[in-house]
């Protein structure tokens, strides 16, 4: 794919992937028939830049993201990372090379990624140790009480194993892994899917925190659109292992121009909708705290129009401050 304009706001991107492809044999088929999972992707992501990919289960965003991160081994193309190529060596050279803690993934499942067997301290100091090669035992405190603080870890927690966490906790301890390495690219494969609502919306305020704090550019990847509308600032659209669109995050919504992308804006729930079937319990329309957990509390304050409201997760309208911290029109 062509690069499109809005890259040139970014000259010179962190990460630069260029026509890159994975392919897979297909089990059970005909010798030689390979699965296109990426297809001939670009996709840059400028210096603090927080970029959203989007697309339907199965499109190739893990793929993606195990492609960046140089996980596995693309069929073909290029990843630059500050200029400089990181496909030049195989993933198990990379893995031991000082550019390894550049990018760092947030995994879905936190519990998952967690060894069982370590403490907390153990879990976030081991990057330290494998990728940075830190010995020095003073230091590694220092980092991982650090790191520890920044996700809002309570120090008491960071001697508990990963069962005795709740699953926020989890995902704190799974982004303070990342972040420890302070790498320059966060990629977030679903960060929150894993998480009750109310969490979820927690641990993204926490992100978009962390993202102003650390100067970190993002690569997040989710199937839920109103999310990345609220995160990111340009939008990656993928169908099939391709990359079908990509634009600034209101141009994208305001003039979606590939039909995949208007179906899938077309597909979010429409929360204006679901206010007028729905009766107020209190039978008063102008009560400041809804009993509609559908209905943001500061929709009367809102400088936009309840019908432009993106943001479908009640918890996340509910932040607090007056204005949803989280929220895209705050
Ligand atoms: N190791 C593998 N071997 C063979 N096929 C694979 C492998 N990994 C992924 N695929 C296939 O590649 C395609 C893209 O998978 P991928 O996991 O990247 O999609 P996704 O968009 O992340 O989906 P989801 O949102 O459900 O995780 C799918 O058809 C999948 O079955």
């Amino acid at each position: 794919m062509t690069a499109l304009p809005e890259y040139a706001a970014h000259p010179t991107p962190l990460l630069d992937a260029q026509r890159l492809s994975k392919l897979y044999p297909v089990k059970g088929s005909a010798k030689g028939t390979l699965l296109h999972a990426v297809d001939d992707v670009d996709l840059r992501i400028g210096a603090g830049e927080c970029v959203g990919l989007v697309g339907e289960s199965g499109c190739g965003k893990s793929t993606m993201v195990r492609l960046l991160a140089r996980l596995i081994d693309p069929t073909s193309g290029q990843i630059l990372m500050g200029g400089k190529d990181i496909t030049g060596m195989t993933q198990a050279k990379f893995v031991a090379s000082p550019d390894r803690g550049r990018i760092q993934v947030v995994f879905q499942d936190p519990t998952e990624s967690l060894n069982p067997s370590f403490r907390v301290f153990q879990a976030i100091a081991d990057p330290l140790r494998r990728l940075l090669r830190l010995s020095d035992a003073d230091e590694i405190a220092t980092r991982v009480n650090r790191a520890a603080t920044l996700v809002g870890l309570p120090r008491e927690l960071v001697q508990r194993y990963p069962h005795q966490l709740s699953g926020g906790q989890r995902a704190r301890v799974g982004i303070a892994r990342a972040i420890v390495v302070e790498p320059e690219l966060l990629i977030l494969d679903e960060p929150t899917s894993a998480l009750d609502v109310s969490v979820q919306a927690v641990i993204l305020r926490l992100l978009a925190d962390l993202r102003a704090r650390l100067g970190m550019s993002y690569l997040f990847v989710s199937h839920d659109l109103n999310v990345v509308r609220l995160l990111c600032s340009r939008v990656v659209v993928m169908y099939l292992g391709k990359v079908v669109e990509v634009g600034p995050v209101e141009q994208l919504f305001a003039n979606p121009r590939h039909p995949y992308t208007q179906a899938l804006i077309a597909s979010i729930p429409d929360p204006a909708r679901r206010r007028e079937a729905r009766p107020r319990l209190d039978g008063s329309p102008s009560s400041p705290i809804s009993p509609d957990p559908n209905v943001c509390r500061f929709q009367s304050r809102c400088p936009r129009a309840a019908a432009e409201c993106v943001t479908t997760m009640p918890a996340l309208r509910d932040l607090g401050g007056g204005q949803s911290a989280a929220c895209h029109f705050a």
